[in-house]
C-alpha cells in the first residue's frame, strides 16, 4: 500500500495528513523534495510522530523555501525524475509531495510528473473554506488528464457543508473527512483526529 499525499497548495496540510496517515496504516514516509530546512523539516515533523526509523532519508534537500526548480538552482543542484526511486520497504508508504501538482521539479517536470512516474495513487490535501472549490477541482481536473486516481479528499478548516457537497458532486472523489486545526498539534492528538477520517476507500483500493 503505497499513497502520495499531495495538497491543492503549500501549507494546506500535507504533513499533518501525512503524521495521521502514517500512524494509520503503520506505514514508512518519505519526503522526496524538502525545499526549506530553516526552522524543520517535514521529515522531522514526522519523527516526532512515527518511529523516526520510519522516516527514511528526502532525495533531494534544498536550502531555500521556495518552489522546488527555484530552490535547485540557488542550491546548484539538478533535480530530475530520473533521481527518484521509490524506495523499497516491507510496510505500507506514504510519499509527501511540495507544494501542490503543478510545482515544478526543474524547467521540464511537475511534481504531478513525479506521481506519474512513481505510479502511485494520490490523497488530496486541500482547504475547507471559500476559494476550495477552484483550487480542489483543477487538482482533480489535472490529475484526471494525466490518468491518475485520487482516493479521496481530506479537508482542513472549518465545517463548509455546501463545499463538501460540491466537491463531491463536481469531484467525483469521496471526502475522507475534516480537520480543523484551531490549536497547536501534538502525537496524542492522532487517534481523536484519525477516527474523523473514514480510511475505507484507500483500504477498499489495495483489497477491494
Ligand atoms: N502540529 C501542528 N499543529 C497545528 N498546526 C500545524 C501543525 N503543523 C503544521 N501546522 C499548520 O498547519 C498548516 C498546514 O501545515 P502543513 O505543514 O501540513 O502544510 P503542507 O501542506 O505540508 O506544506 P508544504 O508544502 O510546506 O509541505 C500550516 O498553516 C501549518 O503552520
Ligand atoms: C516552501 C514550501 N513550504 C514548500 N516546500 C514548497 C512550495 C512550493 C510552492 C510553489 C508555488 O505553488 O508557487
Ligand atoms: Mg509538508
Amino acid at each position: 500500500m503505497k499513497i502520495f499525499v499531495t495538497g491543492t497548495d503549500t501549507d494546506v496540510g500535507k504533513t499533518l495528513l501525512s503524521c495521521l496517515l502514517t500512524r494509520a496504516l503503520n506505514a514508512a514516509y518519505w519526503k522526496p523534495v524538502q525545499a526549506g530546512i530553516e526552522g524543520g523539516t517535514d521529515s522531522e515533523t514526522l519523527s516526532g510522530w512515527i518511529d523516526p526509523d520510519r522516516v527514511l532519508p528526502e532525495r533531494f534537500r534544498l536550502t531555500q523555501p521556495m518552489s522546488p526548480n527555484q530552490a535547485a538552482e540557488r542550491d546548484g543542484v539538478a533535480v530530475c525524475l530520473d533521481e527518484f526511486q521509490i524506495p523499497v520497504v516491507d510496510t505500507p508508504l506514504v510519499v509527501e509531495g511540495a507544494g501542490g501538482l503543478m510545482v515544478p521539479l526543474n524547467d521540464r517536470e511537475l511534481v504531478i510528473d513525479l506521481i506519474a512516474h512513481l505510479d502511485l495513487p494520490v490523497v488530496l490535501a486541500a482547504r475547507s473554506g471559500l476559494g476550495t472549490l477552484n483550487h480542489t477541482l483543477l487538482s482533480l481536473e489535472a490529475l484526471r488528464a494525466r490518468e491518475l486516481v485520487c482516493l479521496g479528499i481530506v479537508l482542513f478548516g472549518p465545517s463548509h457543508p455546501e463545499n463538501e457537497r460540491d466537491l463531491v458532486h463536481w469531484g467525483k472523489v469521496p471526502v475522507l473527512g475534516r480537520i480543523d486545526v484551531d490549536r497547536r498539534l501534538v502525537p496524542e492528538d492522532a487517534e481523536p483526529l484519525l477516527a474523523k477520517l473514514d480510511l475505507g476507500p484507500l483500504r477498499a483500493f489495495w483489497q477491494p
